[in-house]
C-alpha cells in the first residue's frame, strides 16, 4: 500500500524532524549540507558555525578545530577524513557507532538516497552503551577470576594449564627452547603453625610478588595449590633458567621480612624441566618430569633447585 503524501501529512512530518530527539541531516549530492534539525546541531556542537553551504569535509574539519563533536582519538585530522570516506556512502544504507567529545554515544544510520542525496540520523544511545560498559567490566572481571588464584592473584592451576598447552605446542612447532619450573616453599606447615595461618597466606603472597618481580612479561606464574607454584619460562634454555632462580633466591634472601616476625626467611625448592628443542614429550610428561626434578630437591636436602636432566643422568629419579 502507498499513502498520499498530503500537505498536511508532510507538515506532521517536518515539525516531528524539528522536534525530534534524533539528529537528523541531509547532504546534497556534492555532500554540501542542505539541511539539519535542531538537535542534529546540539549533537555535535555545530551552533555558532555558518553551516550554509557547508560540505562534508567543512564540517568534519571545524569540529576537529573546535574540540567538539566526534571523538577521533590519536589521528590526525587527515587521516580521519580518509576513514571517514572510505566508508562514506559505501552503500545504500549503513549503520554506525560514533563515540562524541563529551563521551556521549551516537547510533547514526546512513542512507543514499536513488538521487544522490545522503540523510543522516544520529540516535543518542549513551545509555545503552553505558549498560554494555557495565556488562563488559562484569564478564572481564568474571574471566579474571576464573584463572586467577584468588589469594595470590597468580593465574591459577587450570589457566597456567592451559598457557603452558599452548607454549608447549609453540616451542615444538618452531622448535625453540622452553622451560618449566615447579616451586615448593620448604617446610610450610611449621611456617603456619608456628606463626598462623594468616602469616602461612602472607608468605606465598609475598613469594608470588617475588615471583612476578623477578620474571619477564612474557613468563608465565601461576599456582598450583597450597605452597606450590609453577613457572614457564618461554625460549629459556636449562641454563638461563638457573640463572633466573639465582636471581629469584637472591632477591628473596635480600628481603625484609620483620613483618612476619623479627629475622623470619623461608626458602623454596624448584624442579626443572627444559624441552629439548623440537623433541615432544607431551605436556603431561613435562609437568611430570619437573616434579619429580622437584621432589629430588626436597629429598636431597630442599632449598636447591635440581634439573630433571641431572637426576635421570644419575639415575636415581
Ligand atoms: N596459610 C596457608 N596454608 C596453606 C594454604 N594451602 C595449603 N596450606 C598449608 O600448606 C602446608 C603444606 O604442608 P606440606 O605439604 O607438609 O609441605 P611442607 O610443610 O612445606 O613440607 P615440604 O614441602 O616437604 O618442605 C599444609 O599445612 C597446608 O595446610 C594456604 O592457602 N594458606
Amino acid at each position: 500500500m502507498k499513502f498520499k503524501i498530503s500537505q498536511q501529512l508532510q507538515n506532521i512530518i517536518i515539525e516531528h524532524i524539528e522536534h525530534s530527539e534524533n539528529g537528523i541531516a541531509v547532504l546534497d549530492g556534492d555532500d554540501v549540507l542542505i539541511f539539519c534539525n535542531p538537535k542534529f546541531i546540539s549533537m555535535f556542537g555545530l551552533q555558532g558555525h555558518d553551516l550554509n553551504n557547508c560540505n562534508l569535509d567543512e564540517l568534519l574539519s571545524w569540529m576537529y578545530s573546535q574540540g567538539v563533536g566526534i571523538d577521533i582519538g590519536d589521528i590526525s585530522l587527515q587521516e580521519w577524513l580518509v576513514q571517514v570516506h572510505s566508508q562514506y556512502r559505501s552503500a545504500e544504507f549503513r549503520s554506525f557507532e560514533l563515540k562524541l567529545k563529551d563521551g556521549r554515544w551516537l547510533l547514526m544510520t546512513e542512507q543514499v538516497n536513488s538521487t544522490g542525496e545522503v540523510v543522516l540520523v544520529g540516535n543518542d544511545i549513551s545509555n545503552i552503551k553505558k549498560i554494555e560498559n557495565e556488562l563488559y567490566a562484569v564478564q572481564e572481571e568474571l574471566e579474571r577470576q576464573a584463572w586467577t588464584d584468588e589469594l595470590t592473584g597468580l593465574y591459577n592451576r587450570r589457566h597456567f594449564m592451559y598457557r603452558l598447552d599452548g607454549e608447549y605446542h609453540r616451542a615444538m612447532r618452531h622448535a625453540r627452547p622452553a622451560t618449566l619450573v615447579i616451586l615448593d616453599l620448604d617446610f610450610f606447615k611449621k611456617i603456619n603453625d608456628q606463626y598462623g595461618h594468616h602469616a602461612g597466606d602472607e608468605v606465598l603472597k609475598n613469594f608470588s610478588a617475588l615471583l612476578r618481580a623477578n620474571l619477564r612479561k612474557e613468563d608465565v606464574c601461576g599456582r598450583l595449590g597450597g605452597e606450590e607454584f609453577v613457572i614457564l619460562l618461554p625460549d629459556t634454555t636449562e641454563e638461563e633458567s638457573l640463572n633466573i632462580l639465582g636471581r629469584i633466591r637472591a632477591a628473596l634472601m635480600q628481603q625484609d621480612m620483620d613483618s612476619i616476625a623479627p629475622a623470619f626467611e623461608y626458602t623454596f625448592s624448584a624442579g626443572v624441566m627444559a624441552l629439548k628443542q623440537g623433541k615432544s614429550c607431551g605436556l603431561d610428561a613435562w609437568m611430570k618430569m619437573a616434579d619429580q626434578a622437584l621432589y629430588h630437591a626436597k629429598k636431597t636436602g630442599r632449598n636447591k633447585d635440581v634439573l630433571y636432566a641431572d637426576i635421570t643422568e644419575e639415575g636415581s629419579s
